[in-house]
């Protein structure tokens, strides 16, 4: 939780703003424009924004705007920076919901405490949501095809031991709500569930995301008084709980060599510290990879796998398990319907029809999206008809000779249904190009592999096994 994304056409604004909090710790990104800051924003969850409210491209205030369009979790705490002249706006967008604004000539004490506070607003935000999730998760996992009912079963068992559990499946097809679902049946329901995705946090960050850092070690080199330097990570933050490990596939071997030994020793040290830090932690990973094939080819260590897969759990891909649609569409029209105020819109048999008939590449996260975004683009039906549905599902994806997406241009309703298209065609020809190694693709498409990863899952993209 210290991620910094600073927006400001002045290159010397930037770059002072950028070593002053690089040097109190935080990590910080920069952008020239609007347009540059909204494509990072889409792919990274940035903390605090600081956004000058006059940009060459756009204005602050509609840039503002954007940014909590944005999916709610990746929405930062915004910090408006103004002019001379330009106060007044600046005033205007806290009422929009900017957390603060910084005045030109920027203070450096004033900017250090307003970026203070707009993280601890953010990380209050969080926990909240954390909690609401929480209460949202009641353990329910949809489904009435055999193999759901066979894992609501295993979960009934399995939680209130303190086994170990690895789920296996692909992307989307709800092993956190598995996890969260062990965690509410469990003993440790009344303490912290703590969710780590190993893959999307970059490689350098992830051994201070597990185990925390003490005054001084902060990534980026330490700080000074003021700043928060001290930072419990999610193996202290599970302490009496339980920590779910997402994408634990992704994990280097060095910090798989530091997991194994705090699951054995049930203690760690936070990097920095001089003392261990003991912690009771029932860990459940899930991964969407073949981890025994990992091992064979050296990336996994195989000690860490016998460990974390006391218990295995294997979700069918959606496609499997067609049956299961029409009550999860139920359940997602109901949760949507009454989010949207439209507690009676339902779905025609027809329609239901053509969702079976699609192969959902992003599993029941693609349906559960799809159902979201019909109700939203069709404000006034009360029943949705196969007409409404988007037009790659009832139409499947138009393949041409040499296995592209056809992308005529009458193939999409929208520009943004036309660009997720091409992306996620560009984006499998790269996995296939590379034998699905997420990190080779994501070097060969010039991303970050935690860039590509958040892009994956967002187009409901799964690497093949
Ligand atoms: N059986 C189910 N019943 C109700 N909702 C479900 C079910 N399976 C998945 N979902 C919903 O689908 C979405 C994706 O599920 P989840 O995040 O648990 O998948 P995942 O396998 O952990 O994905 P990833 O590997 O990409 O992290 C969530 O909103 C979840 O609540």
């Amino acid at each position: 939780m210290n991620h910094v994304l600073i927006v400001d056409d002045e290159a010397e604004i930037r770059e002072s703003l950028e070593s002053i909090l690089r040097e109190e710790g935080y990590l910080v990104t920069t952008a020239a424009t609007a347009g540059e800051a909204l494509e990072l924003l889409r792919d990274v969850a940035y903390d605090v924004v600081l956004l000058d409210i006059w940009l060459p491209d756009r204005d602050g205030l509609d840039a503002l705007g954007e940014i909590r369009q944005l999916e709610s979790e990746n929405v930062p705490e915004v910090v408006i920076i103004s002019g001379h002249g330009t106060i007044e706006a600046a005033v205007r967008a806290t009422k929009l919901g900017a957390y603060d604004f910084l005045e030109k000539p920027l203070s450096l004490e004033r900017t250090l405490i307003v970026v203070k506070n707009a993280m601890k607003a953010r990380q209050m935000r969080e926990d909240n949501a954390e909690f609401a999730r929480q209460l949202a998760v009641k353990g329910t996992v949809t489904g009435q095809s055999v193999a759901m009912k066979a894992l609501r079963q295993q979960i009934r068992l399995m939680a209130p031991t303190n086994g170990r559990v690895l789920i296996f499946g692909e992307s989307g097809t709800g092993k956190e709500l598995i996890g969260r679902a062990m965690h509410a049946e469990s003993l440790r329901r009344d303490r912290p569930f703590v969710e780590l995705n190993c893959a999307a946090i970059p490689e350098d960050y992830i051994e201070s995301e597990l185990f925390g850092y003490r005054h001084g070690a902060a990534p980026q080199g330490a700080g000074t008084a003021g700043t928060p330097l001290e930072k419990r990570g999610t193996f202290e933050r599970a302490d009496g709980g339980t920590l779910f490990l997402d994408e634990v596939g992704d994990m280097s071997l060095k910090t798989q060599a530091k997991v194994l030994r705090t699951l054995d020793e049930q203690r760690f040290l936070p990097v920095g510290a001089s003392h261990p830090v003991h912690v009771d932690v029932r860990v459940i990973a899930a991964t969407n990879k073949d981890l025994e094939e990992e091992i064979a080819r050296g990336n996994f260590r195989e000690d860490l796998f016998y460990r974390l897969n006391v218990i295995p759990f294997y979700v069918p891909p959606l496609r499997d398990r067609k049956e299961d649609i029409p009550l999860l569409v139920k359940e997602f029209l109901q949760q949507f319907g009454q989010q949207y105020g439209r507690p009676h819109v339902e779905m025609s048999e027809d329609a239901l029809n053509t969702l079976r008939q699609y192969h959902w590449p992003g599993n029941v996260r693609e349906l559960r999206n799809l159902v979201e975004r019909v109700i939203i683009l069709n404000p006034k039906i009360q029943k949705i008809e196969r007409k409404h549905l988007p037009m790659l599902v009832y139409r499947g994806p138009k393949l041409t000779e040499s296995g592209r997406i056809n992308t005529r241009s009458e193939e999409f309703s929208s520009l943004l249904e036309a660009r997720e298209a091409y992306e996620r065609d560009y984006i499998l020809k790269k996995l296939d190009e590379f034998h699905g190694n997420v990190s080779r693709a994501a070097e060969g498409l010039g991303l970050e592999r935690s860039h590509l990863y958040r892009k994956m899952k967002a187009l409901g993209v799964s690497v093949k096994e």
